[in-house]
């Protein structure tokens, strides 16, 4: 029996075999939200572009305080206004946002100055630059804001905007088709009949595509016949840039997924080295990209979230990792598994781990009511107050 691949030699293997397969599109910013830039993006401006104030108050230089504690009040200036340079001997009414006049060189807020006929009176001494903030003090000119391969956040918009970018170089989004198995799975909505279970994987994986920012081309599902699997992998091979699949990966004569692989196309299966998720097939069918997700529900989970998620975000030209673990300290014991790491289920709270109760592949619901993932490397039992690597979902 060919040995179990380590996890993370297992997503670079993953990472390695698949290549950007979308297109560059310029794409409005009121549509980039989720999109991944296709190039680096080099600020023209400097922000903010000129020195500003960050209080409402008084413009002044510092040193006309020297020999008095008031100051003529010689123009106005609110934020949008261009000032004219400061008179000597006085001061300036300025508003937070407005330009600094030249020959200012420190703002006092107003709550720290009293208002004497048309003077003002700064009451506490006054350093060079308090309150003012520099040109260029958020973005540098010539500064790269964001990185190709980075899929854009609502903040990334912002930052976008600040620089005055209307529009964006892009990837185009990576087309995924779904396909589920198994002649045990009814679709929600209809009544079990003996021997049946509802299909949860569709709906599981086309939402963890959906949040992962890509689009489903196209869900099917397919009994466990090798003709039903070759049809709707055909079909999905041609609307899709990637297939995932769910189930009928194992060793038994009704898991027709491998063979219908092995016959339209090239197989590489991985027996990874974790629990759950233990049988992964990375394969090409029909001249498309296929992975292959074990069909127990947290299985499914856990392998997307460790290795289909990368795949797709290479597929799309996405720079993604796994997220960085965070270490917690376990109130629990166990009892190592010897040969794959595991990842369980877990609570955490002010960093310490419990796990769920129920950890077995085919339980859904205990990923809903817990955190993340305790990462616990085979071979290796969890002791009292030992530290393990914990991954929250919401960091996938
Ligand atoms: N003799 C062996 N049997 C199994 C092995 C093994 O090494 N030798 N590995 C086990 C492991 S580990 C896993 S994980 C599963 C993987 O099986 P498949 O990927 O072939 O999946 P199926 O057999 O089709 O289904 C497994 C399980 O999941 C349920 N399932 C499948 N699809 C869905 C869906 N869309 N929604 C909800 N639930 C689904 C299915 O009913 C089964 O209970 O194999 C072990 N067996
Ligand atoms: O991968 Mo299977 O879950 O490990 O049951």
């Amino acid at each position: 029996m060919a040995p179990l691949l380590p996890f993370k030699e297992a997503i670079e293997h993953i990472k390695g075999a698949l290549e950007r397969v979308t297109q560059i599109e310029t794409t409005p910013l009121n549509q980039a939200l989720g999109r991944v830039l296709a190039e680096d993006v080099i600020s023209s401006i400097q922000v903010p572009p000129a020195d500003n104030s960050a209080m409402d108050g008084y413009a002044l230089c510092a040193s006309d305080l020297e020999h008095t504690d008031s100051l003529l009040v010689s123009q106005r200036i609110a934020a949008g206004c261009a000032p004219t340079p400061l008179t000597a001997n006085s001061c300036a009414r300025i508003f937070t946002g407005a330009e600094i006049p030249a020959g200012a060189n420190a703002v006092v807020m107003q709550e720290n100055t009293e208002l004497v006929g048309d003077s003002v009176r700064f009451l506490n001494p006054v350093r060079i630059n308090d309150n003012i903030r520099p040109a260029g003090q958020d973005i540098a000119l010539g500064a790269t804001v964001l990185e190709k391969g980075k899929r854009l956040s609502a903040i990334d918009i912002g930052v976008l905007a600040s620089i005055g970018i209307t529009e964006i170089q892009a990837f185009t989004p990576l087309k995924v088709g779904i396909l589920t198995t198994g002649d045990e799975l009814q679709v929600a909505g209809q009544p079990l009949a003996a021997g049946q279970i509802y299909n949860s994987n569709g709906p599981l994986i086309e939402s963890l595509v959906t949040s992962a920012g890509h689009h489903v081309s196209l869900r099917l599902h397919a009994m466990d016949s090798v003709d039903a699997t070759e049809s709707a992998l055909k079909q999905l091979s041609e609307c899709s840039d990637v297939i995932i699949s769910s189930g009928g990966v194992s060793v038994g004569e009704e898991d027709h997924v491998k063979a219908t692989i092995e016959q339209n196309g090239q197989l590489h299966l991985w027996k990874i080295a974790i629990k759950p998720g233990k049988p992964l097939v990375f394969a090409n069918v029909f001249g498309t990209p296929f992975i292959g997700l074990p069909g127990n529900p947290s299985s499914t989970l856990v392998t997307f979230h460790l290795f289909a998620r990368l795949a797709l975000a290479t597929a799309a030209g996405e720079q993604l990792e796994l997220p960085d673990p965070i270490p917690v300290i376990c109130a629990f014991e166990r009892k190592s598994n010897k040969s794959r790491d595991e990842f369980l289920r877990v609570h955490v709270n002010h960093g310490v781990a419990t796990p769920h109760s129920q950890q077995s592949s085919g339980a859904l619901l205990a990923a809903s009511q817990t955190d993340g993932y305790l990462h616990v490397p085979a071979q290796q039992d969890v002791t009292l107050n030992s530290y393990f690597d914990f991954y929250p979902f919401n960091a996938f």
